[in-house]
């Protein structure tokens, strides 16, 4: 099975682009939204970060105050790291089964999306890494546009991530949104095109090597019963 990596730097685009590959028919597995459901009440993932950042950031229907560990978390690097530590083990177990359940149900690809794959270790579980670029400017714009948040909420959420710009040297495709939403289409297209082109080359070829292993098996039993029967 193809498994691709998407990411990008935040407000980038990787929802947009994962929504119109979803759309296209392509399963996508969202680390965001496997994120939400590991600290959902009830859940050890919830009672850690109830244990380290206090009750302040729980609401009062016991759910997690996102509002309130986000502005903890996007201006200190320690207890990002914290968070970082209690959540992403999490994430990228539930990650792995998922992948393991799409190649079970007989997929020929699964796309991860995963705004911090190249940071974390789920980089070296994907053979393809896309990245949605767009400059920083757009980038801030887009992200105070989407969410109304200030100049100041922007830049710290932006600076706690890796600048898009390095993201880019681990891609081996990169989707410029610096453009229109038609022009995103036109890119994810040929995108769409070039998955499933490589999927299925993966796919007969993960066919014909246990096959090949079956004759090369096969051949070797036959050469042993030679040698056997040819002794005098
Ligand atoms: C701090 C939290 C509660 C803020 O929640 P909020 O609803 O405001 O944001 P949301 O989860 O939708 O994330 C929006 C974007 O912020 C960025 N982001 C989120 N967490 C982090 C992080 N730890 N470091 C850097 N960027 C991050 C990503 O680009 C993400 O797509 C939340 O982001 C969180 O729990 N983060 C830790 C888990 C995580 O790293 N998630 C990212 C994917 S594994
Ligand atoms: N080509 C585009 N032109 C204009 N707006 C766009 C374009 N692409 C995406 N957007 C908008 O920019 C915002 C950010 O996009 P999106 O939510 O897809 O980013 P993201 O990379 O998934 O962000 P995050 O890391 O926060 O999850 C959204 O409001 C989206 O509608």
């Amino acid at each position: 099975m193809l498994v691709i990596g998407l990411t990008g730097g935040i407000a980038t685009g990787k929802s947009t682009v994962s929504n119109i590959l979803k759309a296209k028919g392509l399963p996508v597995v969202d680390a965001d939204i496997i994120a939400r459901q590991v600290v959902e009440p009830g859940t050890p993932g919830l009672a850690k970060i109830r244990a380290h950042f206090g009750d302040a950031v729980i609401q009062k229907d016991g759910t997690l105050d996102r509002k309130a560990l986000g502005s903890i978390i996007f201006n200190d690097k320690k207890q990002r790291a914290k968070l970082n530590s209690i959540v992403h083990p999490a994430v990228q177990k539930a990650m792995f089964w998922e992948v393991v359940k799409h190649w079970f149900r007989g997929e020929r690809l699964c796309v991860l999306d995963v705004p911090l794959l190249i940071e974390g270790p789920l980089h070296r579980m994907v053979g393809n890494i896309v990245v949605v670029y767009c400059s920083e400017d757009t980038q801030l714009k887009r992200l105070m546009l989407r969410d109304g948040s200030s100049q100041e909420d922007a830049v710290s959420r932006l600076r706690s991530q890796m600048p898009i710009a390095q993201k880019m040297a681990y891609a081996n495709i990169v989707v410029n949104n610096s453009g229109t939403r038609e022009e995103l289409d036109v890119q994810v297209d040929g995108l769409v095109q070039s998955l499933n082109k490589a999927a299925g080359w993966t796919w007969r070829l993960s066919w014909l090597l246990p096959l090949f292993a079956l004759l090369a098996g096969g051949l070797a039993v036959l050469w042993r019963v030679a040698i056997a029967t040819s002794r005098l």
